[in-house]
């Protein structure tokens, strides 16, 4: 499990584990690391040419105590100081003694410009809000120039708490960060600005928190999740899912979320709707039932909603069950809240950024942007899970205490129409097979965004070569 926290959490951390170390262990400790990482993204140190973009903070102090070392190393090491009244003294004194310089930010565009490396240690954790004027004007800059650009704890400018963006930040081609990822390194729009993330151990786990803010499955967390028969394993024991989903306008969205369910490990997969005949034809598996979800026949999970036009009978007739529901496209609109609420079992909920707009009554972009906020705001409002799909899909869980989860695998290729239907008859088949929501749901995304990016490979895929590409995923984490 990769583990995030917040500013407050790292803060408090850092305290405690300050008081047991002499003064200025954390920083040596964090620039040393530093210096590694950028030493092997310059691969030759001696002769290369390094700035520092340094605020007046820790973050720029770790970000001098680095160039010092890199400058001992033969690097010609040129700090722009933003602040130079409040830069880290002591970090400023090790890099004079190293053989490093020093400028103003109006003379920062050579050396920028003839820079390999820029390291960007304007604000780390300390910041809030996008980056002011002079540090606004020194990303420009950075953008259009070749150097290779190394974050340092973050890129300058995200909220490191959400993952918002307010504003100019820069960004980086590497993040070197420290003792823990924070939030927003992992989770959209600021993920794109850290490029790759590089954890550098301080010694801040002894410290921290066992349980993280955010967190993301790794694949040895997704070897452990995902259900395997046994011996004595029948058809019930590995879960039957049910999907309500389809109409006879979208009989596809039937048969994408029963092909999802199938590739997923139930035993069986029932099927009510008015998709039933393009459902058999393409699956003779399928258990095809006339009745609505109630009389289906046993059913460990219902997925309802892919596809289903304005009938809200199947989604309040499941809703009504005492098994896990899931609740995906028009299955969102069409749900009522209190029924949601009321419900015993558990409730997990699909949607993408537009319907999850049209659920909080905001505007899409404002979910986008925010994409943290919003998954919470849902889940703490309709008691349920939720997975909040897009560039970075979150998984919630009803209870603030529950870190959320990000999903690392996926693809933008994954972003054409059905494929969210897969996903949802894929993560019904986990709630059937037993898994909690929370799990079930997190793995889905997982096993998604690889089959993802498995059927694309670099070039467009269809959602059923996505649901195609589920067995060999299988395979592939199990092994
Ligand atoms: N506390 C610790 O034990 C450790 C801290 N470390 C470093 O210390 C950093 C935190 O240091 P600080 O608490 O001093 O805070 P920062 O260095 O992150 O930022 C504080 C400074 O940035 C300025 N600033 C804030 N928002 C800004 C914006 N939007 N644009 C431009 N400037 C802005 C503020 O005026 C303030 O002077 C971490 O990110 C990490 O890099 C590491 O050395 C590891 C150990
Ligand atoms: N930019 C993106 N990057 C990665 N994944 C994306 C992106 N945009 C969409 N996706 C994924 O593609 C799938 C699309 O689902 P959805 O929007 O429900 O489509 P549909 O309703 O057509 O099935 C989701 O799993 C979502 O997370
Ligand atoms: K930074």
């Amino acid at each position: 499990m990769r583990s995030a926290h917040r500013v407050e959490t790292v803060r408090s951390a850092e305290r405690t584990l300050m008081a047991q170390l002499p003064p200025g262990a954390l920083m040596q400790r964090a620039a040393a690391g530093l210096a590694a990482a950028c030493a092997d993204a310059l691969r030759r140190v001696y002769g290369s040419r390094v700035v520092l973009l340094t605020g007046s903070g820790d973050n720029g102090g770790d970000t001098l105590y680095a160039g010092a070392r890199l400058a001992r190393r033969g690097a010609g090491v040129t700090a722009v100081l933003l602040n130079p009244d409040r830069t880290h003294p002591d970090a400023l004194k090790a890099l004079l003694r190293a053989g490093g310089t020093t400028t103003t930010p109006s003379a920062a565009a050579q050396p920028i410009a003839r820079a390999d490396l820029v390291l960007d240690g304007i604000v780390g954790i300390g910041g809030k809000g996008g980056l002011r004027p002079d540090a606004a004007h020194l990303a420009e800059l950075v953008t259009a120039s070749h150097a290779t650009v190394v974050a340092v704890d973050l890129p300058s400018g995200i909220e490191p708490d959400t993952g918002e963006i307010h504003g100019t930040a820069l960004r980086a081609d590497l993040t070197v960060t420290f003792g823990t990822h924070k939030p927003g390194l992992l989770i959209d729009p600021a993920r794109t600005y850290a490029g790759s993330v590089r954890l550098i151990d301080i010694g801040l786990a002894s410290t921290l928190p066992a349980t993280p803010d955010v967190e993301s499955l790794q694949h040895a967390d997704l070897a452990a999740l995902l259900p395997h028969p046994a011996a004595e394993s029948d058809k019930y024991r590995r879960g039957v899912v049910g999907i309500a989903a389809g109409s006879a306008r979208y009989p596809g969205a039937a048969v994408l979320a029963v092909a999802g369910a199938l590739r997923s490990g139930a035993g069986a997969v029932r099927y009510v709707g008015p998709a039933a005949d393009a459902v058999l034809a393409r699956f003779p598996e399928t258990l095809v039932s006339d009745s609505g979800p109630k009389k289906a026949g046993r059913v460990q999970a219902w997925v309802t909603g892919p596809g289903a036009g304005d009938d809200a009978a199947p989604v309040t007739e499941a809703l009504s069950t005492d098994v896990p529901v899931l609740l995906d496209a028009d299955g969102l609109r069409l749900a009522d809240v209190a029924a949601v609420r009321a419900r015993t079992a558990p409730t997990v909920m699909t949607p993408h950024a537009g319907e999850a707009a049209a659920l909080l009554g905001v505007a899409r972009e404002e979910v986008e942007s925010a994409r943290l906020t919003a998954v919470r705001e849902l889940a703490r409002r309709y008691d349920a899970t939720v997975l909040l799909k897009g560039s970075t899909t979150l998984i919630a869980g009803p209870d603030d205490a529950t870190p959320v989860r990000v999903n690392p695998t996926g693809t933008p290729w994954l972003a054409t129409a059905g494929s969210g239907d897969v996903l949802s008859g894929l993560t019904g088949s986990l709630l059937a097979a037993g898994l909690a929501p929370l799990d079930a749901a997190s793995a889905a995304a997982y096993l998604h965004g690889l089959a993802g990016r498995y059927a694309a490979n670099g070039a467009p895929t269809a959602a059923q070569d996505v649901a195609d590409a589920l067995p060999q995923v299988w395979r592939d984490i199990r092994a």
